[in-house]
């Protein structure tokens, strides 16, 4: 038997502060104004700390943010035999004991990333039995290409009772082409292929800059992978990968949500801790609703306009619009004078937050893959729930703005992947608690 939890630092501290903090409140009309910094990548994290299942010493991970995500990735490191331990935003991992091939639905079902050790496994051990994850509130997310991807390396994979059971007596490289460039996958079968015999090609590969990220801290382990952030990846396997140390990207989707926030309340505020290239089309769909964004140093500030354009935004993968930002920005076409539109195009749905918003006052009309918005309408305060990480961060930018007090629950889901939030909000001048 596995021990359930072994506790690392600060991880009892922060399940209370998550369990107990059941709401957030957030009393709308101020305009937000000053600096802050933004936490290292939840999305860049998440992989790179299952990836040192690949090296068999200790690996130091910085700017490594508070979240709850991380701290279910962490006892599952625990459950695979690593030993964690967190000083502040710094996470040493040991994996030189890495003895467990199994992941309980438990952690998978709370945490879907917990898919890609998968890949990790497979390459240390030649073994993984892994819990499929199932769907959930943006969409029926399946694994195919994960498994597609494993099975071309050479693994023999057998779904039963909603478990995964991989096995491979050697991994060797090959040529994979994803029907989509997913992100999950990509970052699955890079990880496998770093231990593979010979080279993998994967085509059609997702370029977000949590793959180059990805990429960069398996390069520092010893690895060979080439063209991270294009179309084409190319990993040239090696025996074995060394120790290393690494600091996380800044969360370019946190600082699109704090971009939002300072646009829409007619603020003024200074990202730091920003690289501005991974924003580039949130920016420029900023900038296309009136909105000013000034590049100072490694830092962003966002003044608002006077009013708010309307524009129309279709997800798509990187470099497109990221799905990550939709929801904040459906809230910010809630006060532009006219109609956007916003299509979903990446996960078939995510629009479970347009209701919550329809409550609060946001005139929203989804047909199909589309959210139509008619800008210009009195937001007001009320009981909303968040149905996912994103759509609890548009309720908290919609509060920002409404009329009376909005009273957000299942704040679990923003906790997931937002370092001090609410800590963050108020010292920016916004009038928000936890209770
Ligand atoms: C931890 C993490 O990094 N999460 C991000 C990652 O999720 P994730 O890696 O899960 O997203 P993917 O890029 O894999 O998914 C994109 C689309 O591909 C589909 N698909 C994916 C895999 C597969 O085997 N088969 C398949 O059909 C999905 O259902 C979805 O419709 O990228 C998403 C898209 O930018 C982001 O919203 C998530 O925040
Ligand atoms: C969908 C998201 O994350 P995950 O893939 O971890 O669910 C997100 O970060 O918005």
């Amino acid at each position: 038997m596995h021990p359930v939890t072994r506790p690392v630092n600060n991880f009892i501290g922060f399940v209370i502060r998550t369990y107990k903090l059941e709401k957030i409140i957030v009393t709308g009309g101020a305009c937000l104004n000053g600096n802050i910094k933004i936490s290292g990548a939840k999305n860049a994290v998440l992989p790179i700390i299952i990836g040192t299942i690949l090296s068999p010493g200790k690996n130091k991970i910085l700017d490594v943010p508070d979240l709850s995500d991380v701290d279910i990735l962490v006892e599952v490191l625990h459950i695979l035999g690593a030993k964690v331990e967190r000083n502040g935003n710094a996470l040493d991992i040991d994996s030189s004991n890495i003895t467990c091939f199994e992941t309980p639905y438990e952690y998978v079902r709370k945490m879907r990333a917990s898919i890609l050790i998968m890949g990790p496994l497979l390459a240390r051990l030649g073994k993984v039995k892994i819990s499929m994850p199932g769907g959930c509130a943006i969409g029926t997310r399946p694994i195919d290409l994960h498994l597609k991807g494993m099975e071309a390396l050479g693994a023999t994979i057998n779904v039963d009772r909603g478990y995964i059971e991989a096995t491979a007596t050697k991994l060797v490289g090959a040529k994979i082409y994803l029907d989509f460039p997913s992100v999950g996958a990509t970052e699955n079968i890079m990880m496998a292929a770093t231990l593979a015999e010979g080279t993998t090609i994967i085509e059609n590969a997702a370029e977000e800059p949590e793959i180059v990220d990805l990429a960069n801290f398996l390069n520092s382990m010893g690895a060979s992978v080439m063209g991270a952030g294009t179309n084409v990846i190319r990993i040239k396997g090696v025996k074995q990968l060394r120790e290393t140390t690494h600091t996380v990207i800044p969360d370019r989707i946190e600082a699109g949500t704090f971009l939002v926030a300072g646009a829409i309340t007619g603020g003024n505020i200074l990202l730091e801790n920003v690289i501005a290239d991974h924003l580039k089309p949130v920016i420029a769909k900023l900038q296309e609703c009136g909105v000013e964004i000034i590049e100072e140093g490694e830092g962003l500030r966002v003044i608002a306009p006077q009013k708010v354009k309307p524009v129309d935004i279709k997800t798509l993968p990187y470099p497109g619009f990221p799905t990550d930002m939709q929801a904040q920005f459906m809230v910010l076409l809630s006060k532009a004078l006219g109609t956007g539109v916003v299509s979903e195009t990446v996960f078939e749905n995510r629009f479970m937050h347009a209701d919550e918003l329809k409550r609060m006052g946001v005139d929203i009309r989804i047909e199909g893959r589309s959210a139509i918005i008619e800008g210009g309408k009195k937001i007001t305060g009320c009981p909303v729930k968040a149905t996912d990480l994103r759509a609890g961060a548009a309720l908290i930018i919609a509060g920002l703005i409404a009329e009376g007090e909005t009273e957000i629950t299942n704040t679990f889901h923003i906790y997931r992947g937002y370092e001090n939030i609410v800590d963050k909000f108020r010292s920016l001048g916004a009038k928000i608690r936890e209770e």
